[in-house]
């Protein structure tokens, strides 16, 4: 027992030819062919054509979207294969329980499969809510005259909720018929309990027994799912493959929010079979898949049912922090844009989550952390801490240089200077919302930030510094000479404080939105008299130019 790896899954059949009329078949795809009745035409010279992992879900739809076809588009998408769709039944359904089933006509399921299948060869198979023999009975058919490489069965029959979504009448066709097709089948305690005609499972012993039993109508694999299992225990699936047992195991998240688990584990098993995983890999990544979704999305809350869903793609939770930033870049943020310091923090001793405090109450209007010198660990640490800060007030937190410790604290943004991670980059990384800003000295570097999507650009050192050796200054000329040439928003920097801030603004450059600022601020007793200080000369001198 235990976690090991002792079998190779059988290397995947090459999709079946003998099925097409010889003359019908062609290997130069982008002539016209007739394949199937079919009009073919490939839009791309093979050279340039990318194959990719494709799974088809032939399964009921879900109008909570929680479970179903719509948990196996999305599990495929957050597992990154592509997931065409045949949908057997239209269910009611929402975080309370099941209100209406309405199953489709055998012939439509059939025109679907036809459409798909023929069509789009699908590396992989899963099915979800069969409802009626008729249905697995086609679905077999096809399956037969269409072979795919992997077909993966969740032998849905009781939701979550305890409604049925499958009534036993089918036990038969999926015993005789699909399982001896299924690479694996994924049945959760009930459903184990159901095809074994009733036998009573509630440890792990017994779901041991249930995958031994299970394997003999044929399947190559078995996984019973432990989702069911007593509260107090770790969430563990048992994998038999005919000779070996594989416990996978996590921990059990405290949430209500685990409607559509199962369908989402067949479709990411599925999904990792696309791409030429092995079962045992597949569970395994499959799994821990699930794991951090339910515990990134416990807290979650859509309906007001027991059986809430999750969310696959780590998104919504940015939600829970209150007041989320709005999802575009503002330029007057830059107004007073305050950059930390671990050094200067230390030599006042005071911490990092103190100096942003009193930097927000004295008026920053964006945070950038540059922290030099800190371990990865206690940066994120300081970076989730600021954050909360920062969400509190509506002011949005940059991290200097560093894109993980930003994308794993879910940050606003970067700032990324000439020699860092080049923004296009960062940009692929964080996606459309983030922020990114750029150090610019030149109007060419202005251009690029522009041109590799930055939001905006930091230009300078304006006024000699000393929180940057052999950094040449711009001077007020230079300065100007960049914000003429930029087509984004800048905010200046370098030297400025108190005494100079008034001049740089008086500028009145095209683009120039406002001062960063390190020493002005933390270099000093007060980090809020300072701020409060600057932030009136800010507005004093936007009055007077105005
Ligand atoms: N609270 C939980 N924490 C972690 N994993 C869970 C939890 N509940 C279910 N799982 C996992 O989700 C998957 C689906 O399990 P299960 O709920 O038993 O199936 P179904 O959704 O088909 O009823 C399994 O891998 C199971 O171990
Ligand atoms: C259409 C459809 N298919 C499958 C399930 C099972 O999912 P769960 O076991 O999470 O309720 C469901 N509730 N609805
Ligand atoms: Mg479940």
């Amino acid at each position: 027992m235990g976690f090991h790896c002792t079998r190779v899954v059988s290397t995947p059949k090459a999709p079946s030819l003998s099925l097409l009329k010889p003359d019908l078949i062609s290997t130069k795809v982008h002539q016209l062919n007739k394949v199937r009745g079919f009009e073919v035409k490939a839009a791309m010279p093979p050279e340039d054509q990318v194959r990719i992992p494709h799974v088809l879900t032939v399964a009921g739809s879900d109008s909570g979207a929680g479970a179903g076809i719509q948990a196996d588009l999305k599990a495929c998408a957050a597992r990154g294969v592509y997931c065409s769709t045949v949908i057997t039944a239209v269910t009611a359904q929402n975080t309370v329980g099941v209100q209406g089933v309405n199953v489709l006509p055998e012939d439509f399921v059939l025109e679907q499969l036809h459409s798909v299948l023929s069509d789009m060869r699908p590396d992989v198979v899963k099915t979800g809510m069969l409802p009626s023999t008729g249905i697995v009975k086609v679905l077999c058919r096809y399956l037969q005259e269409f072979p795919v490489r992997a077909l993966v069965v969740d032998p849905v029959m009781v939701s979550t909720s305890g409604d049925t979504l499958a009534g036993p009448s089918i036990l038969s066709s999926f015993r005789e018929e699909l399982l001896p097709m299924a690479e694996i089948v994924t049945p959760n305690l009930k459903e184990a309990s159901a095809l074994l005609g009733g036998m009573p499972l509630e440890s792990l012993a017994d779901m041991h027994s249930a995958a031994k039993y299970i394997h003999h109508f044929g399947p190559k694999n078995v996984l019973v799912k432990g989702g069911d299992l007593p509260a107090s225990l770790d969430a563990v699936d048992v994998l038999y493959d005919g000779e070996n047992y594989f416990e996978f195991r996590t921990s059990r998240i405290k949430t209500p929010n685990t409607h559509g688990t199962g369908c989402s584990l067949a479709s990411s098993i599925a999904a990792e079979l696309a791409k030429g995983s092995s079962v045992i890999s597949a569970v395994k990544v499959a799994k821990r898949f699930i794991e951090s979704a339910l515990g990134y999305s416990k807290n979650i809350l859509i309906g007001n049912g027991p059986h809430g869903p999750f969310d696959p793609f780590l998104k919504l939770k940015k939600y829970a922090h209150g007041s989320s930033r709005q999802s575009l870049f503002d330029p007057s943020n830059l107004f007073l844009y305050a950059v930390t310091d671990s050094r200067m923090n230390q030599k006042w001793d005071r911490s990092i989550t103190d100096a942003v405090k009193a930097a927000i109450q004295g008026g920053a209007t964006i945070v950038q952390l540059r922290e030099k010198e800190a371990d990865t660990r206690d940066f994120l640490e300081s970076a989730k801490a600021c954050l909360e800060i920062c969400r509190q007030h509506g002011v949005p937190l940059l991290i200097n240089d560093r894109v993980d410790i930003a994308l794993a604290c879910d940050a606003d943004g970067v700032h990324v200077g000439q020699s860092d991670m080049p923004a296009h980059v960062a940009r692929v990384l964080l996606g459309p919302d983030k922020i990114i800003g750029v150090s610019c000295k030149t109007p060419e570097q202005a251009q690029e930030a522009w041109v590799d999507g930055a939001d905006y650009i930091g230009c300078g050192g304006v006024y000699p510094t000393n929180t940057k050796e052999n950094n040449p200054t711009l001077g007020l000329d230079g300065l100007k000479t960049v914000c003429l040439a930029s087509k984004l928003p800048v905010v200046a920097i370098g030297g400025i404080g108190i005494s100079n801030a008034h001049s740089v603004m008086k500028l009145q450059a095209p683009n120039l939105k406002g001062v960063a600022v390190v020493s002005a601020l933390f270099d000093r007793e007060s980090v809020l008299i300072e701020t409060q200080k600057l932030h009136k000369v800010l507005v004093e001198s936007n009055t007077e130019i105005r």
